[in-house]
């Protein structure tokens, strides 16, 4: 079986302050990392903190984005090295929001993918069609491209390690969530996708969350389906009450 995983991405929200406390108060309430795993994804400037104040308890800490590169002339960029040294375990790339307010590219995130294997980071890979391709019958072909690409040269090895989060670009931050139905739809297109461009074996190991305005009230249901391996969430995962409810509905006895 595959375990669950809830990864709050926070994107450009929280202080300091606010993102020790909501650690504090979470961190000896989340079920055991053998039953869930429960990712709180931060700001750069809050990982190192987060780290030391998670360290021993059952919360890992992932960045939102990182440059493929180890080290150079890359201003305002933060390196895959930099990230592990710190302590960082996951690290989110290709979200949509960076696809398209930043210019990432399938080619970027295929690097930075490589890039985290390189380094020991478990990456959170993000797919996901606009409202437009969906009407247009593309969403399948759209993200199936989304996923072979960013997948690319990786070994069945690394393939089983992914977790590829399918993000629905109109039902991110709107309140309209993929019924449970179409969203496990597409996270079983993906698995084939998986299949056929991998392995089988790779299919089955490979952990597809999805995202789009999760919340406590819809969660259970989302994580009910047969594909459906865990959460990407936004806005929900701001409150540590709310945090903890995705979190415990992801648990398996
Ligand atoms: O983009 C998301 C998570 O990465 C989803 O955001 P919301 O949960 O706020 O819709």
């Amino acid at each position: 079986m595959r375990k669950k995983v809830i990864a709050g991405n926070w994107k450009m929200n929280k202080l300091l302050n606010e993102a020790e406390g909501f650690i504090t108060d979470v961190k000896t309430q989340v079920p055991s990392y053998d039953q869930v795993e429960s990712v709180v994804v931060a700001p750069f400037t809050h990982l190192h903190t987060l780290v030391q104040k998670a360290a021993g308890s059952d919360v890992k800490i992932g960045a939102q984005n990182m440059h493929f590169e180890e080290s150079g002339a890359f201003t305002g960029e933060v390196s895959p090295e930099m990230l592990k040294d710190i302590g960082v375990d996951y690290v989110v790339l290709g979200h949509s929001e960076r696809r398209e307010l930043f210019a990432e590219t399938d080619e970027s995130v295929n690097k930075k993918t490589h890039a985290a294997f390189k380094h020991s980071l478990v990456p959170i890979v993000c797919v996901g069609e606009t409202d437009e391709q969906r009407e247009n019958n593309q969403a399948n072909e759209i993200v199936e491209e989304q996923v072979k690409r960013a997948l690319t040269g990786l070994t069945e090895e690394q393939v089983k390690q992914v977790i590829l989060a399918y993000e629905p670009i109109w039902a991110i931050g709107t309140g309209k969530t993929a019924t449970a139905e179409d969203a496990n739809a597409m996270c079983a297109h993906i698995r084939s996708v998986v299949k056929e461009f991998a392995s089988e074996a790779a299919a089955e190991s490979i952990r597809i969350q999805y995202g789009g305005s999760v919340k406590p009230a819809n969660v259970e249901e989302l994580l009910a389906q047969s594909d459906i391996d865990g959460a990407l969430v936004g806005g929900a995962s701001l409150e540590a009450n709310s945090f903890l409810a995705l979190v415990e509905a992801g648990k398996h006895e």
